[in-house]
């Protein structure tokens, strides 16, 4: 009988370990076990059996407990993190580490309590109602909970601003917290639009291939109505008995798109995110393992949520750049929820206005189906796309007159404009005026953006801040003066432009708490003019009725940027932000001010829309044998020392020698060469075919992990990189 257990320790380190199980018992694959590990101990994840070890049988430790009679992970979604480990090189260990809610991870019994719900105390159960004041919210909630206990969820759908109640009644000690079992179901309570011929033909299609592995590219123009699509097959998923995984990105999960899931699908939608207190993590986590939940709203790692019923997998805006981790486990959600979805045979869905070129090339490939939405959803128009020629024009803190007079009259019609500009704070740079000198950070060598209100300069690369100085530093000068605008300076300009307008500013810096981006979206009213000042954060999913005109500003550092998806990103960026204009019964126009009026990817937008964008692209990434035309790896090294990083990554080349059907490039340093007072470099690997850099990453990663000159830098590989940052 196999005694000998193959575990996986959260460690950085890529091997399994061998231990002795527990006597007269052997954990399933996918159970939790307390191990003895150096000095202390680690809850490690059981990945097999064996009856032998290459280690001798003496030497071996004993499992020191079990912490799960039924496996965590089921076999399916153990395998799908192990096929991750392999394809990104990741330690197996570090992957279930960063697949697991915390709670998953301790030695502790699983966290479940049940749903937490709110229910008449003693107390309140021998109080009337009538000793409530009659007509608020207090009295409904309590007249509510006289029925019986409601699940939180049910109070959020129920009574959005019910804990405010709660807790009043809490004082009085008339409620308390208690725990159900099951999740009452909440049955559906809107009911749908009648879906418009091309949605239908979309639900229809997928609905007809239920039951087979098939990736599909919905392709629907902003505003077409993407969502009803996901709905209407999630319906049918659920009606079949089965779950549905739908992802959306960091942003893209607010409280709204909860809403419309939960409107539809009642209490049995659970959200997934970072930002859940972890134990609400975990009850989402257990209750989609459970079977309980019927969908999972997440984002990026909610690929990872357990679903032993999964019916379908949707990732909503598939080319959003939030779907990669960009540190430790680099993994891709989107192209991870494809290999989850052949594992299980299933369809999924990747919907976007502005699709990746990745999943372009595998539409034209024959390994998509495509399924397309041209029309905007309702009545709405496409927005009308214009571009300003900024040249000898007076601006006015970055604005010129086109576009102050085509602001003036759309708040003269009582509708709402949205000025893009994707950099936040004052300004960009701060400048002396008398000598030149302009602030830097030293540790990154880049200019310090200027935040005026915080009164402090900024890097946005490392996060390093400093005091804005009075005066200059090299000539005592005292002309220092901001240069360029972001966000908060625009929002002054308006302010002055408009004094009797309201001016949201949506960014970084104004969205910190929790619910702040809600609270803004909401400040202005459906019904009255005023002005959106905001970044990217203000292109996605915001259905905005009464937004008529988009400003585009400053994309002209984009049109330079030299990273090879800089253009693909411009382009999808640009055609977001203008699909928030005219999404209801008025028309909306989009104005791109720029200095480059006659720039080949605004031409190529203007007249053919993203679609010819990015068949161009494609033909420039063939020719110039880049992705999704050859498949790439980057290893990335930093050291304070320069040298150190050339000379590991020169080591690394050596060992890879001549790799057939591998091109390797560099040492090469890094686009930003100094961050964060770290030298960086890299090393480009690239191959036409993607399995045969798969076959030789593994033995190379070995021999890297055992140069002596890995010691002295921080490296990591990227496999598929995003960007070459
Ligand atoms: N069949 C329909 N009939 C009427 N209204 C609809 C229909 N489908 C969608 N809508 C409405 O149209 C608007 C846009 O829909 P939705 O948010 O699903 O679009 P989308 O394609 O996801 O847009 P984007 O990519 O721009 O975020 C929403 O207000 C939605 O309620
Ligand atoms: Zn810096």
């Amino acid at each position: 009988m196999p005694e000998i257990l193959r575990v996986a320790v959260p460690v950085p380190l890529p091997q399994l370990f061998d231990y002795l199980a527990p006597r007269g018992a052997l954990p399933a694959p996918g159970c939790r076990v307390v191990v003895p590990f150096g000095p202390g101990r680690q809850v490690a994840i059981v990945v097999g059996s064996s009856d032998s070890s290459d280690i001798p049988l003496a030497k071996l430790k004993r499992v020191s407990s079990v912490l799960d009679a039924q496996p965590l992970l089921s076999s399916e979604l153990l395998a799908t993190l192990q096929w991750a480990a392999r394809y990104y090189q990741h330690p197996l260990g570090a992957v279930l580490e960063a697949a697991l809610p915390v709670g998953m991870r301790q030695a502790k019994p699983l966290p479940f309590e049940g749903y937490r719900a709110l229910a008449l105390s003693a107390d309140g159960r021998d109080t009337s109602a009538d000793t409530l004041r009659r007509g608020t919210r207090i009295r409904e909630l309590f007249e509510r909970l006289a029925d019986g206990a409601q699940t939180y969820a049910a109070l959020d759908l129920a009574l959005p601003r019910w804990r405010d109640s709660a807790s009043a009644l809490r004082q009085r000690g008339l409620v308390e917290t208690v725990a159900l079992a099951a999740s009452p179901v909440l049955g559906a309570r809107v009911a749908p639009p009648p879906l418009n011929p091309a949605q239908d033909a979309a639900v229809t299609r997928v609905a007809e291939a239920l039951q087979r592995f098939q990736p599909w590219l919905l392709e629907g123009i902003t505003g077409s109505g993407k969502t009803e699509v996901y709905l209407g097959l999630i319906d049918q998923v659920i009606a079949a008995g089965r779950q549905a995984l739908v992802l959306v990105p960091e942003i893209g999960l607010t409280p709204q798109t909860l809403r419309r899931f939960r409107d539809r699908f009642g209490a049995g939608v659970h959200a997934l995110h970072s930002g859940l207190a972890e134990g609400e993590r975990s009850r989402a986590w257990l209750a989609a393992a459970r079977g309980e939940a019927n969908v999972i709203l997440g984002t990026r790692s909610a690929i990872f949520a357990p679903l032993p019923r999964l019916g379908l997998i949707a990732v909503d805006e598939e080319h959003d750049a939030s779907y990669k981790q960009q540190d430790g486990f680099r993994y891709c959600a989107r192209d991870l929820a494809v290999v989850r979805a052949r594992a299980l045979q299933i369809p999924v869905l990747l919907g976007s206005a502005t699709p990746s070129l990745e999943s372009l090339a595998n539409v034209a490939g024959g390994r998509y189906e495509r399924l397309e939405l041209p029309l905007r959803a309702g009545n709405a128009k496409p927005p009308q796309l214009r571009v300003i020629d900024a040249r000898r024009t007076r601006l006015s803190h970055g604005l010129g007159p086109e576009l102050l007079t085509a602001l003036r009259e759309t708040l003269g019609r009582g509708e709402q404009a949205l000025i893009f500009r994707n950099r936040r704070g004052y300004a960009p740079v701060l400048f002396c005026h008398d000598c030149g000198w302009h602030a830097e950070c030293e540790r990154c060598a880049k200019p310090m953006t200027l935040h005026r209100q915080r009164g402090r300069l900024a890097c946005h690369h490392c996060e390093a801040e400093r005091r804005v100085p009075m005066q200059c530093p090299e000539c005592s000068g005292a002309n220092l003066m901001p240069q360029g605008q972001g966000t908060e300076r625009l929002e002054e300009a308006l302010g002055e432009l408009f004094p009797d307008t309201p001016i949201v500013r949506i960014d970084r810096e104004t969205t910190r708490r929790r619910g702040a981006l809600e609270a803004l979206l909401d400040r202005l009213g459906p019904h009255q003019p005023g002005i959106y000042v905001g970044t990217q954060m203000l292109a996605k999913g915001h259905d905005l009725p009464n937004l008529t005109l988009v400003a585009i500003l400053g994309v002209d550092e984009g049109l330079h940027s030299i990273d090879f998806r800089s253009s693909e990103r411009l382009g999808q960026l640009i055609v977001q932000v203008a699909g928030r204009a005219g999404r209801a019964s008025k028309p909306g126009l989009v104005l791109l001010q720029t200095h480059h009026p006659d720039h080949a990817l605004l031409g190529v937008l203007i007249r053919g829309g993203y679609r010819a964008l990015a068949q161009n692209l494609l033909l420039e990434r063939r020719a110039a044998e880049l992705p999704p035309y050859t498949h790439m790896a980057l290893l990335r090294a930093e050291a304070k020392d320069a040298a150190a990083a050339e000379e590991f990554l020169a080591a690394c080349a050596t060992v890879c020698g001549e790799a057939d059907g591998v091109a390797i490039y560099g040492p090469l340093p890094a686009p930003m060469p100094l961050r964060a007072g770290l030298a960086r470099a890299q090393l480009h690997f690239s191959a036409p075919e993607r399995a045969r850099l798969q076959a030789l990453l593994p033995g190379w990663m070995e021999f890297w992990r055992q140069l002596p000159s890995a010691r002295r830098v921080r490296w990591s590989l990227d496999v598929d990189p995003i960007d070459l940052y």
